[in-house]
């Protein structure tokens, strides 16, 4: 695969601001690979691919996921459709056919039961890249050096708090992400 298409195309999708917190996702990404002993590289494409379809309207996602195969659920909140569809871009037009990074952009929004440590990398450097900044995101850096397990958790925890003091649907699969994260520390 060509990255630096990828990365051309990422930026032509996004805007600036949003590319600035792709390029941040990048860098976090590849420090936690190397602190927790992941696969640079895989986390660098996956990162660099994770929100290429942030962007798309709901209608566009929404048309897109009913051509391709989605985990179950996800069309009911059409802004989690990004992960999926980004995996499909990554996989049909960048030939990213590496199934543990297709995943973790797959599920970087929602987490999931049994995440992989790529995955786990994707999602911690997602909440905690430098130009992030909510209640909260310092603790999920400090966890972060410590565990990624215990970063993914908190991370669920404040989006879970975000999510209902919003008054918006909360996805059931990062609940169950949530009890599995429980269950296993136990
Ligand atoms: N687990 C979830 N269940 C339902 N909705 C969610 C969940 N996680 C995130 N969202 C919603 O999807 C939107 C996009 O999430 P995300 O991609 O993490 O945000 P960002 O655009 O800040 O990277 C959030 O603003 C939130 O409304």
């Amino acid at each position: 695969m060509e990255l630096s298409q990828l990365i051309h195309d990422v930026k032509d999708s996004l805007t600036p601001h949003r590319f600035h917190h792709v390029e941040g996702v990048v860098q976090a990404s590849i420090d936690l690979a190397k602190q927790y002993g992941v696969n640079a590289e895989q986390a660098e494409i996956a990162a660099w691919l994770h929100d290429i379809a942030r962007e798309w309207s709901w209608e566009k996602l929404r048309v897109a996921s009913q051509t391709i195969e989605v985990p179950p659920g996800f069309a009911t909140i059409p802004t989690l459709l990004h992960g999926p569809i980004g995996a499909h871009i990554g996989k049909t037009h960048y030939g990213i056919d590496d199934e543990l990074i297709l995943d973790a952009v797959r599920y970087h929004t929602t987490g999931r039961p049994d995440m992989t440590a790529l995955d786990m990398v994707l999602f911690v450097a997602d909440a905690i890249e430098p130009g992030r900044d909510y209640a909260g995101v310092d603790q999920i850096r400090q966890a972060a050096r410590r565990s990624l397990e215990w970063a993914v958790r908190l991370s669920i925890d404040n989006t879970i708090r975000f999510l209902v003091d919003a008054g918006k649907p909360l996805f059931p699969l990062t609940v169950l992400t949530r009890n599995d994260l429980i269950m296993r520390s136990e």
